[in-house]
């Protein structure tokens, strides 16, 4: 049986990045940059007032209070470049500096001191010193010409897309996103709600919750079926599966040590390599990673609804961005609120929640309720607390790695001050 590590690096080593494709920045929301922006322009595109006022002169010196101008003209947001030769010029925020002016005196620290029949100021007299560069934004001190402004790998979120927008980009060159299939096995399953459960059978939950989580983390799911404990209509949805062109196939249940776990068996038999089946973690011990005759990935996720929820959080999840482009993740460090108690020598993924304590400090608490079978401590659950396989008993204050519930998402906020 592999550890952790070795299991992430033959899933990073077989998830290749997908293709990509150009669209215009306002439809690539949530899509992974492939290659990195450099601006053709500048961000501010021309020196203008950072406020309505007086553009100046100033130079070397200070302007002193007191000082009279006459005023030469007047500048408006979108107004072309304008020589100026002498006086002040009324300006509004936003409006391109004219040309030999180099600070704003804003209104409030002017005294008008004579109007024109239509209400123009003339005259103006400082009553504040004005600085050489004062409420000017300078062009490009935001973005400088030539920058590297996104690197390859960032996931666009609206903010990006300003930055795209302010700098004139067209089009982005961005990965697709991963498509993905969802097939629930055993025959105890119920997919419909309004059905009322036989003895024995259960309802379907890893179904509805690794297709919200599939789409929480970036992909898009293709296709989501249930089959009983037959290795004929599994084999069949799988087909269907991969028609629908899924480049991931995700299954629950049947790769453990029962009478009907057909999965590793059935894929053999249709040509997939099993590059590993079972790996030290609880819960989730008998997850199961190939890949198919066709060249598609396929994650064995046991059937235990939380074991399948850790799978796809620590095998699928870390897949979804390497065929996205997107680095490997990074943990938080955060002290473990009481001693936590291991059974077993294996890597375990606990819900968990952080909070801040008393003193404003994180810390991250072992929900009570750890069994695999267990799915209401997942509303308290604000993180996954992850305890190395060779720390056995990490004491209280000890620091242990954090991940958030999904791959995009850090421990909200709100959540922790709550
Ligand atoms: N003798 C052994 N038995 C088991 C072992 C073992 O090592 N030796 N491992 C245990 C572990 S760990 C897990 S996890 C489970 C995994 O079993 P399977 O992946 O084969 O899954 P199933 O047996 O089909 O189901 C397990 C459990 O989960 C329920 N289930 C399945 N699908 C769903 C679903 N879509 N929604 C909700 N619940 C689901 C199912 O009814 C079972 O209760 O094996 C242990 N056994
Ligand atoms: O480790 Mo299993 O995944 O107990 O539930």
């Amino acid at each position: 049986m592999i550890g952790y590590s070795e299991a992430l690096e033959i899933i990073l080593r077989e998830s290749a990045r997908l293709e990509t494709l150009r669209c215009a920045p306002e439809h690539a929301l949530g899509h992974v940059l492939a290659e990195s922006i450099a601006s053709d322009e500048y961000l501010p595109p021309f020196d203008n007032s950072a406020m309505d006022g007086f553009a100046l002169h100033v130079g070397g010196a200070t302007l002193r209070t007191g000082t009279e101008f006459d005023v030469a003209g007047a500048q408006a947001a979108g107004d072309a470049r304008v020589e100026a030769v002498h006086g002040a010029w009324e300006i509004m925020t936003g409006a391109r500096m004219p040309e030999g002016l180099d600070a704003v005196a804003p209104v409030e620290q002017v005294e008008v001191l004579a109007r024109d029949a239509d209400g123009r100021p003339v005259r103006i007299c400082l009553t504040a010193d004005v600085e050489a560069g004062q409420h000017v934004r300078r062009r490009g001190e935001d973005v400088m010409r030539g920058t590297e402004v996104l690197e390859a790998g960032t996931r666009l979120g609206p903010q990006h897309l300003m930055v795209l927008a302010a700098l004139g980009v067209q089009s982005v060159s961005v990965v697709r996103r991963p498509l993905v299939a969802v097939i629930t096995t055993g025959r105890e399953l119920v997919d419909d709600p309004a059905q009322p459960l036989a003895s024995g059978e259960i309802r379907n939950s890893n179904g509805p919750f690794l297709a919200a989580r599939v789409i929480a983390a970036g992909a898009d799911v293709v296709f989501r079926e249930t089959v009983s404990d037959d290795p004929a209509a599994f084999l069949s949805a799988l087909e269907r599966a991969l028609d629908a062109g899924a480049d991931v196939v995700l299954s629950t249940g049947a790769v453990s040590m029962g009478r009907y776990d057909f999965v590793p068996d059935a894929l053999r038999g249709v040509g997939a390599t099993l590059h590993f089946h079972k790996v030290r973690i609880r819960p989730g011990k008998p997850l199961l990673f190939g890949r198919l005759a066709g060249g598609q990935l396929y994650f064995g996720l046991p059937g235990n609804p939380v074991s399948s929820a850790v799978g796809l959080r620590f095998f699928v999840e870390p897949s979804l961005r390497a065929l996205t482009g997107i680095a490997p993740e990074r943990p938080l460090r955060v002290p473990l609120a009481a001693a936590y108690r291991k059974r077993a020598p294996l890597r375990f993924h606990l819900k968990g929640r952080v909070a801040v304590d008393e003193t404003g400090r994180l810390q991250a608490r072992v929900l009570p309720g750890q069994e695999s079978f267990r799915i209401m401590p997942l509303l308290a659950a604000n993180a996954w607390i992850v305890v190395p396989e060779e720390a056995e008993a990490p004491e209280a204050g000890d620091l242990v790695e954090v991940y958030g519930l999904g791959h995009l998402e850090a421990p909200l906020m709100d959540e922790v001050q709550a």
